[in-house]
């Protein structure tokens, strides 16, 4: 398995150390999964939650067993970081609050959490001379500038008012009002400082900005695996709603578009960018699918299609229902208009294109939750309310 790697310049990987900071999460899982069963590099597994790796921890049995190691930690407060990034030979840092439904509603914990508690991390790397690859977010690129022509304008229908780009494009927010942003603002300004340390004290460093990945173990399904009244991420939402055979929920209307890109597919991107380091350092990589670009409300309408071939199940009669941002999110939110990324440069350093189509992803991630979930969902439905 591991013998006789190279990297894409022929020359052979040697096995690394990677400090893997919010290893416990969707992403985290995933790679960490690619890491144990395709390489021979090491893992110190960080995060406040260890279930989505569970499988790959115990037993003691697994093939990779010696090659994963969990620490339980906050890196809030916790003086065994630094100590950690310095045995490591890269450091890769996911932790972060990342779903919409915070960003208006605890806008401070956001704010901390993607620009206050990434800075230590960032500090260590530098001061030791440690890599750093850091996951920032497309969501920095905010609204296209194409939003702002008017209705009409044919100018909408061009790329270059809409394609997002890393090296060109603006990061347009709105009003500070509209607490939405708080999450893309710290993430550029972290972006920024990673820059800046690298320009003036060479640190070593890749900002991936992820467009919507998606696939199993994403977020969590409300009342089941995480809080009733939780709000995560679309793919969980709308799985949740197909899971009850309740309507999907269109926020203002669900015109909004997004362009999705199959976890498997994004993890190839990330291990390139890890065995390359010398053609990764000092970039900043989009990573997402142009191709699968879809409204939110034709999202909804592929995965009502999608779930009712994969479970046998009959469609919601009412398949979707409209509701207010305001009314979904609360005050203060606001909507990236449409992201597609621009593949340049992923292209170009390392080689690297998405596979995967929509239909198909949506086919083996709504397997998976219907699997994980179907029947939890039906005791849960079935169980008397507590009075
Ligand atoms: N999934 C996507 O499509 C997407 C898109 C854009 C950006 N990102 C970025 O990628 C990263 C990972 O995203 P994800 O989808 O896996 O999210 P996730 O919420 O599933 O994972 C984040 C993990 O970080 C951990 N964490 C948070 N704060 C921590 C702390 N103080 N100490 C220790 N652990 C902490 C959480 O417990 C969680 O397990 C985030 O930085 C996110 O902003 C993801
Ligand atoms: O039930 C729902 C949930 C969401 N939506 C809409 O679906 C769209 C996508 O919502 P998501 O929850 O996936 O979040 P967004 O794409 O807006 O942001 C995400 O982008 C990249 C990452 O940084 C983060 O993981 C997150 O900020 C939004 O327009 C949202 O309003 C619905 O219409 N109904």
């Amino acid at each position: 398995m591991a013998s006789g790697r190279v990297d894409l310049d022929g020359k052979p990987i040697k096995p690394m150390t990677i400090c893997m900071i919010g290893a416990g999460g969707f992403i985290g899982s995933h790679l960490c999964e690619k890491l144990m069963s395709e390489t021979p590099h090491t893992v110190l597994a960080l995060d406040v939650y260890n279930d989505k790796i569970k499988h790959l921890l115990e037993p003691n049995t697994l093939p990779w067993a010696g090659r994963i190691q969990f620490h339980r930690l906050n890196i809030k407060h916790d003086s065994r970081l630094e100590g950690l990034i310095k045995i490591a030979d890269l450091t890769i840092n996911l932790a972060a609050i990342c779903t919409p439904a915070d960003y208006n509603t605890r806008p401070l914990d956001t704010i901390y959490s993607n620009f206050i508690d990434a800075l230590p991390v960032v500090k260590y790397c530098s001061e030791n001379n440690k890599r750093l690859i850091h996951f920032s977010t497309c969501e920095v690129y905010g609204k296209t500038v194409g939003s702002f022509l008017p209705k009409d304008s044919p100018l909408r229908k061009d790329p270059a008012y809409y394609v997002l780009k890393e090296d060109e494009s603006p990061c347009i927010f709105g009003s500070i009002e509209k607490q939405r942003w708080s999450y893309a603002c710290a993430k550029q300004l972290i972006e920024r400082l990673i820059y800046a340390e690298g320009a003036e004290n060479g640190l070593e460093f890749t900002i991936v900005r992820p467009f919507n990945w998606i696939g199993p173990r994403m977020d969590f399904i409300p009342g089941v695996d995480g809080p009733s009244e939780g709000v995560p991420r679309v793919l969980a939402c709308f799985s949740n709603n197909l899971l009850r055979g309740e309507p999907l929920k269109l926020v203002d209307g669900g015109q909004s578009q997004r362009t999705f890109v199959y976890i498997k597919d994004a993890i190839e991107a990330v291990l390139l960018m890890i065995e390359n380091p010398a053609r990764a350092n000092g970039h900043i990589f989009n990573v997402g699918n142009p191709n699968n670009e879809v409204t939110v409300r034709q999202l909804a309408e592929m995965m009502t299609q999608v779930y009712t071939k994969v479970s046998g199940e009959a469609p919601p009669e009412k398949p979707t229902i409209d509701v207010s941002s305001k009314e979904f999110y609360g005050e203060g939110y606001d909507d990236s208009d449409k992201r597609i990324p621009d593949m340049t440069i992923i292209n170009r350093q390392l080689g690297w294109n998405p596979k995967t189509s929509l239909w198909d992803l949506l086919e083996s991630t709504l397997t998976y939750q219907h699997r994980t979930y179907a029947e939890a969902i039906k005791k849960v439905i079935a169980k008397p309310v507590a009075s």
